[in-house]
């Protein structure tokens, strides 16, 4: 039984949720602002340092305990140590790259790879579709290759068989999705961070016990229910992150493990996948995405204490790395944020003025243009002049995002020295390329009546795909927040847009639902993008071959996806409201579940 006095520590469900485009010219900012993710302010680390006690209780039988004072030590050693190594901005305005392109996937090959019908028809039906982007489509997105049908039917039919690298991992997925039954697109994980020294301080009661991936929360008594509320939620992964000392914990590189690796896999086979981090203001979101990076000499290995995307940049190029020689890679990175309803582009080069050189944050005085939001009939929301950035390296990559983050808008507030006082969107587009033979038969091709004919055709195969990685600003309630002026609009506009959020989902997890149904996308720049591509049941992934040009599925626009929880593959999202889109996920229909999933989703 729980002491009614202590109080809920909701906000420690932390939470995340997720994708490409081609590149050229390769470029690496060369200077390196800031590492990565801190959050610890030099007052809470001071007063971390007096609070190294643990003063919560836990459920008997649970691994909640509060985390040991050695490990909060040593946070606060590695936080400190950040702040002393981080570097100026100063090499910056060096960094400017010419060639940054605003660039759209290849738009005909997503409705190509779902035409059904004889193969002519096919043919005619993407060069209607080639001439309708061609009428219609934005120069944005007319600076890519289309997809060339230039290959004849029965080439195409050989090209199914050829047996490159590309559609070997392609293959093995499938096999082992249908050796493990249910193809599941959609994962959520619920992370639970531990308890902070303002809580221990506030004695804070831990209520939440872990039991593989069930997690019960107990609520206290209340005035009819004297003996207590239990409530129970199912997740794919319930990740303990309280006590390094216990078995169940789940560190930084566990958490990366157990959800980003898929996604890699599904992204190295064409899929455009999402992940993006949700939960309330100061429950660990930005701790799980970026994490405490002291990386100087990235290609030592990721720090312990670096987050999902740190660490995703590693093993994408160390993926690349791996497939050298038989698969020809390009990377192109883009960052942007949602902040009050606008969006900034956080590797933008020019400022408002037309001058050259990094922007600066919107409370830093320096005018950073705002990027406009459209429709393309065809492609669906992108974000119009979103600059993208074709890297070569890790440690280019990883330079990009240090150029990113430098720019995001945090604040301190009541409940997080650093908090997140935006939406931001890290997307990384992959092209790999391959040239495979592929060799058949065709039925008296030459016309000579000499039977079948053998015939060896080189044909370069690509595929693309786009991984977001999102980390959500938090919701939030003003009189914890103590929040007044910027950071009042700040937390508003965030609650709206997380408020939208929730209807989306829930519109979309209507069973009732059908074409008619009105999902409210565009009540908030969030949603409008995260809408996703618009063509429904689109499931193949980008893999196309072509003995001319390229083709992709993927989005320009910043690409997660709601739509996508119903109708994409491996859609993975790490959320602590997960039973509710587990729901969605398995198509049931009782939503028993909703208005405790939701309590997080709306602002409360
Ligand atoms: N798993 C964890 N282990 C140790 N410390 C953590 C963990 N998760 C979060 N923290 C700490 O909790 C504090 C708040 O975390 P964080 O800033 O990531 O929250 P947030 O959800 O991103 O908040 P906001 O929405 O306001 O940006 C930070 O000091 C962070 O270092």
């Amino acid at each position: 039984m729980m002491n009614p006095r202590h109080t809920t520590p909701k906000n420690r469900f932390g939470a995340a949720a997720a994708v490409s485009s081609p590149a050229t010219k390769t470029s690496t900012p060369r200077s390196l602002i800031r590492p990565a993710g801190s959050k610890l302010g030099p007052s809470l680390l001071a007063k971390r340092s007096l609070l190294n006690t643990s003063c919560s209780d836990s459920l008997p039988g649970s691994p909640a305990q509060p985390p040991a004072a050695k490990s909060i030590s040593a946070r606060i050693a590695a936080a400190t140590s950040l702040g002393a190594k981080s570097k100026s901005s100063t090499m910056l305005n060096s960094c400017y790259t010419p060639s940054s392109l605003h660039k759209a996937p290849a738009a005909s090959s997503r409705s190509a790879c779902k035409e059904s019908g004889t193969p002519s028809n096919l043919l005619k039906r993407a060069r209607a579709r080639e001439d309708l982007l061609n009428a219609r489509t934005p120069e944005c997105f007319t600076r890519l290759s289309r997809l060339s049908l230039e290959s004849t039917p029965s080439s195409d039919d050989k090209m199914r068989a050829s047996t490159g690298v590309l559609n070997e991992s392609h293959r093995s997925t499938k096999e082992k999705d249908t050796t493990q039954g249910e193809i599941s697109n959609l994962t959520v994980a619920i992370r639970i961070r531990p308890l902070s020294p303002k809580e221990c301080v506030d004695s804070v009661a831990n209520i939440v016990r872990v039991n593989g991936n069930e997690l019960s929360v107990y609520a206290g008594p209340t005035a009819d229910n004297l003996a207590g509320v239990e409530s129970r939620f199912t997740y794919d992964h319930v990740l303990w992150s309280c006590n390094a000392e216990e078995k169940a914990y789940v560190d930084q590189a566990g958490v990366y493990n157990c959800l980003v690796h898929p996604l890699l896999d599904r992204a190295f086979e064409g899929y455009n996948t999402c992940l993006f981090a949700y939960g309330q203001t100061g429950s660990g979101k930005s701790y799980s995405m970026m994490g405490i990076d002291l990386d100087e000499n990235y290609d030592d290995g990721p720090n312990p204490e670096a987050g999902i995307i740190p660490r995703f940049c590693q093993e994408l190029f160390a993926r690349i790395d791996a497939l050298k020689g038989r698969v020809h890679a390009e990377v192109e990175v883009s960052y942007f944020e949602i902040y009050n309803e606008k969006i900034y582009d956080l590797l933008s080069v020019t400022s408002a003025h037309g001058g050259v050189g990094l922007v600066g944050t919107p409370g830093n005085n320096v005018k950073k243009p705002t990027l406009k939001i459209r429709e393309h009939p065809v492609l669906g929301p992108y974000v119009v002049d979103l600059s993208t950035h074709p890297v070569d390296s890790h440690t280019a990559l990883r330079n990009w995002l240090a150029v990113g983050n430098s720019q995001r808008a945090t604040a301190a507030t009541g409940m997080n020295d650093k908090s997140s006082r935006s939406h931001s969107i890290f997307s990384v587009m992959l092209n790999l390329a391959e040239v495979v033979s592929s060799s058949g038969s065709d039925t008296d091709t030459d016309g000579t009546g000499d039977g079948p004919a053998k015939k060896t055709t080189t044909v370069k195969q690509t595929k693309r795909s786009k991984i977001s990685l999102v980390d959500l600003a938090g919701s939030e309630r003003v009189h914890n927040t103590c929040a007044s002026g910027a950071r009042l609009r700040e937390g508003v506009s965030i609650n709206k847009s997380l408020m939208t959020l929730g209807k989306v989902i829930t519109a979309l997890a209507d069973p009732k639902r059908n074409h008619h149904s009105y999902i409210p996308y565009r009540d908030s720049a969030l949603t409008w993008l995260l809408r996703g591509l618009p063509a429904a049941g689109d499931e193949a992934p980008a893999e196309h071959s072509s003995s001319s040009s390229s083709s992709s599925r993927s989005s320009l626009h910043s690409s997660l996806m709601l739509s996508e929880v119903m109708r994409w593959p491996r859609l993975r999202m790490y959320a602590p409201s997960g039973r509710f889109f587990c729901s969605l996920q398995n198509g049931h229909e009782s939503f028993d579940d909703l208005p405790l999933a939701l309590d997080a989703v709306l602002p409360m």
